[in-house]
């Protein structure tokens, strides 16, 4: 039996399996079952992409954004936009059909576009690309979920439900669920709340269904009649609603959409805001640029060293050269993240957007 049929009996199972206390355990495996199916339907499959289908896309740069959206809502006229890639637009369907990678560079970091085929309502099942297309997407450091401003709101959560079915995390939650590596084997169960609806017994067996009695569990919250995607401790892609083709609403309507939590109106046409999605976009990747600057001379602001928010002196050695942490002295550092500047700072500094450091050697 494939997959495919996996998951239709078990959704016809639950579909006739009356819901109460007796058949609660039941149906929260069958849930857990449904969940795991729909994960290996994500799994590349040999046979696909050897096929040069191009999907296949080398990650470079020093970031990977994709633009996820149903069809003809402009991702590749926003892909030929900001990059001095062409991608084919035209006003008709799935003009896109394979992964078209373009580089947008900004702030001195070079973040690589992906352009994907319009996805429809299923992809998370496989339907259409949508199994290769939401591949890709997990692969991204931030997602540009794209959608047409004149569609309207349906469309929005339409998205954000094939998104949240292959467990690819919005922005609204944290996740319910997460795990951390236990040396000693086993579960343990700990809930932050009350469970009203669900008790240990069946959280571990739905743990068990996902093979992961070796990890420990930390249920934050569990919802009545829901399975959580367990992640494996995997960090979440974050997206980005993205309204485009605002020319051709109302005033009223753009500000309306312009309001709504992180959200960002643009128009492709028109060249509308993309300045500032592009900050906006910024703030999502969380990247820091640091400079480098050599003993008496001035800093190099050329060429950056891109690290992720939160990086250390140590990330920055490590990036100029293998060995520089383990000559390492001491660091001076000029920037917001210093009291003075400069400041004289360890391996384990914190270093901030902008910063200059000097390092010195042994
Ligand atoms: N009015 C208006 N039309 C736009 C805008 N952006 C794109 N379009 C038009 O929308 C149509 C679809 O654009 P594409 O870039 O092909 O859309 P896509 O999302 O890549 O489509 P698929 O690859 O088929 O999924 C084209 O006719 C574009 O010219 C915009 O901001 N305003
Ligand atoms: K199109
Ligand atoms: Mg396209």
């Amino acid at each position: 039996m494939g997959i495919l049929e996996k998951i239709s009996e078990i959704e016809k199972e639950i579909a006739r399996t009356q819901k109460n206390k007796a058949t609660e355990y039941h149906l929260g495996l069958l849930k857990a079952k449904l969940a795991k199916y729909r994960a290996q339907l994500l799994e590349p499959s040999k046979s696909a992409s050897s096929k040069g289908e191009g999907f296949d896309v080398m990650k470079s740069g020093d970031a990977r954004v994709a633009l996820i959206g149903f069809p003809s809502v402009g991702k590749s006229t926003f892909l030929s936009l900001m990059t001095s890639t062409a991608s084919e637009a035209a006003s008709y369907e799935f003009t896109t059909l394979t992964c078209i990678p373009g580089v947008i560079e900004y702030k001195g970091a070079n973040i690589q576009l992906l352009d994907l085929p319009g996805i429809i309502e299923g992809a998370a099942q496989g339907k259409g690309r949508g199994r290769q297309v939401i591949a890709v997407a997990r692969t991204a450091d931030v997602i540009i979920m794209m959608l047409d401003a004149t569609k309207g709101e349906v469309q929005r959560s339409l998205l954000e439900k094939e998104l949240e079915s292959v467990g690819i995390r919005l922005n609204k939650h944290k996740p319910n669920i997460y795990f951390k590596p236990k040396k000693g084997g086993g579960i343990s169960f700990n809930s932050t709340v009350t469970l009203t609806q669900c008790s240990e017994k069946l959280v571990q067996l739905i743990l068990h269904e996902y093979n992961l009695q070796c990890r420990s569990a930390f249920p934050r919250r569990l919802l009545p009649g829901r399975v959580h995607r367990c992640d494996r401790g995997q960090p979440g892609v974050h997206a980005l609603p993205v309204y485009n083709k605002i020319d051709q609403i109302s005033m009223e309507e753009v500000d309306r959409l312009a309001r709504k939590p992180n959200s960002v109106v643009i128009s492709c046409g028109m060249k509308l805001n993309l300045d500032y999605l592009l900050e906006m976009l910024w703030e999502y990747l969380a990247l820091t640029c640091i400079y480098t600057k050599k003993r008496g001379q001035r800093p190099d602001f050329t060429d950056a060293i891109i690290l992720r928010k939160g990086a250390s002196v140590e990330h920055v050695c490590h990036r100029i050269h293998r060995s520089l942490a383990s000559q390492f002295k001491y660091a001076l550092v000029w920037g917001t993240s210093t009291k003075y500047s400069p400041q004289r700072v360890g391996l384990t500094h914190t270093m901030e957007h902008e910063d200059v450091i000097q390092i010195v050697k042994k």
